[in-house]
């Protein structure tokens, strides 16, 4: 029996995200090939032909499993019945504008879509915040919509656990699909950990650890994890934009995951709510390593932190307290 379609929705769906995004959510990539969508499209009015050009290159397009779409400038009519929730769209910072100043017009759409959501989304809804500050948008989210439970609310940082993959299999020169169990600690943002120290890869003579491989602790204490907390910039100098293919394929994978599962031996960096693990501070939206089962995160335990990895995990905890702060701030 053909299955039922699920509601996705896509907020900031006429920018450069949105733009890779809807078409791979169309094609199936992040439900699989049997799981017809709806995909519903949210953007402000000054967007709003941009968008409707959206909705008509995905019809010109044929996607077979696309059942149905939703353009819309109204975060009611975008939210009604959403079974998963990604929200790409957000204020940048522009020219002569304060931290803070971003902060304040961030924390108010994310205060009136999380209203929007806790009142009009399917029950179980799962939301994934992609806009910067992401895990500080996450938390605003899950402040305001206090009866969307916590463990449906996210911050993507599968794009820097890709990053680390991509730079681990490049210096190895082996494929990107036997490197796994990299870690993103924290903030997505300059301070975010990229760790390696229980990352493995797939060997003929088995799974080998990666800093064995490597064999060079200054690479992996040093340029390796700058250039993934520095790789968004990296693109921005290239492109003259910042990321966007990238950005929406982590996102699919994302997605997939948590309500698909994660591989057997395999864990992914999603940014979660706290609950205190490896003495982060509970409260906060910190990127930890995970695994998926029936649809629901779990922090993986047990994994040992040296002084190294210890005074990384404070340091990005402390700029996220700091965000936490200034968000709160203007929230009052
Ligand atoms: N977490 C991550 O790994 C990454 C996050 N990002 C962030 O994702 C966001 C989107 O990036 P792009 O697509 O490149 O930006 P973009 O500027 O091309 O698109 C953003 C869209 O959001 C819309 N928008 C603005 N306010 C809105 C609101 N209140 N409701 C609905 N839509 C609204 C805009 O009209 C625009 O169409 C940015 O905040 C960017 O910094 C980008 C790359 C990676
Ligand atoms: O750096 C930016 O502005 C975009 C971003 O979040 C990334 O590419 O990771």
């Amino acid at each position: 029996m053909a299955k039922e379609p699920v509601r996705i929705l896509v907020t900031g769906a006429a920018g450069q995200i949105g733009y890779a995004l809807v078409p791979m959510i169309a094609r199936g990539v992040v439900l699989g090939p049997d799981q017809p969508v709806i995909l519903h499209m949210l953007d402000i009015p000054p967007a709003a032909e941009a968008l409707n050009g959206v909705k008509m290159e995905l019809v010109d397009a044929a996607f077979p499993l696309l059942k149905g779409v939703i353009a819309t400038t109204d975060v009611v009519e975008a939210c009604t019945g959403v079974n998963i929730a990604i929200m790409v769209g957000g204020f940048p910072r522009k020219e002569g504008m304060e931290r803070k100043d971003v902060m304040s017009k961030n924390v108010s759409i994310y205060k009136s879509q999380a209203s929007a959501l806790e009142k009009h989304a399917a029950a179980n809804c799962k939301v994934l915040v992609v806009a910067n500050p992401a895990n500080t948008n996450a938390l605003i989210l899950k402040e305001c919509a206090p009866s969307i439970p916590e463990k449906n609310i996210s911050c993507l940082t599968r794009l820097d656990h890709n990053r680390a993959l991509g730079q681990i299999s490049e210096r190895l020169n082996v494929p990107v699909c036997d490197v796994k169990n990299v870690i993103i600690w924290g903030n997505h943002s300059s301070t975010q950990y990229p760790d390696v120290s229980h990352a493995t890869v797939k060997t003929p003579s088995g799974e080998k650890p990666v800093p064995e491989l490597v064999a060079d602790d200054a690479w992996l204490k040093g340029e390796f994890i700058t250039t993934v907390q520095q790789r968004g910039a990296a693109i921005i100098k290239a492109r003259k934009l910042s990321s966007a293919l990238s950005a929406a394929s982590s996102a699919c994978d994302h997605i997939r995951d948590w309500v698909l599962g994660t591989p057997e031996g395999t864990w992914v960096s999603m940014g979660v709510y706290s609950d205190g693990s490896y003495n982060v501070p509970a409260g906060l939206i910190y990127s930890f390593p995970v695994t998926c089962r029936n649809g629901e995160w779990k922090i993986v335990q047990g994994l040992s932190i040296d002084e190294f990895s210890r005074k990384k995990l404070d340091l990005t905890a402390e700029e996220l307290s700091e965000e936490k702060t200034l968000a709160y701030s203007c929230l009052t």
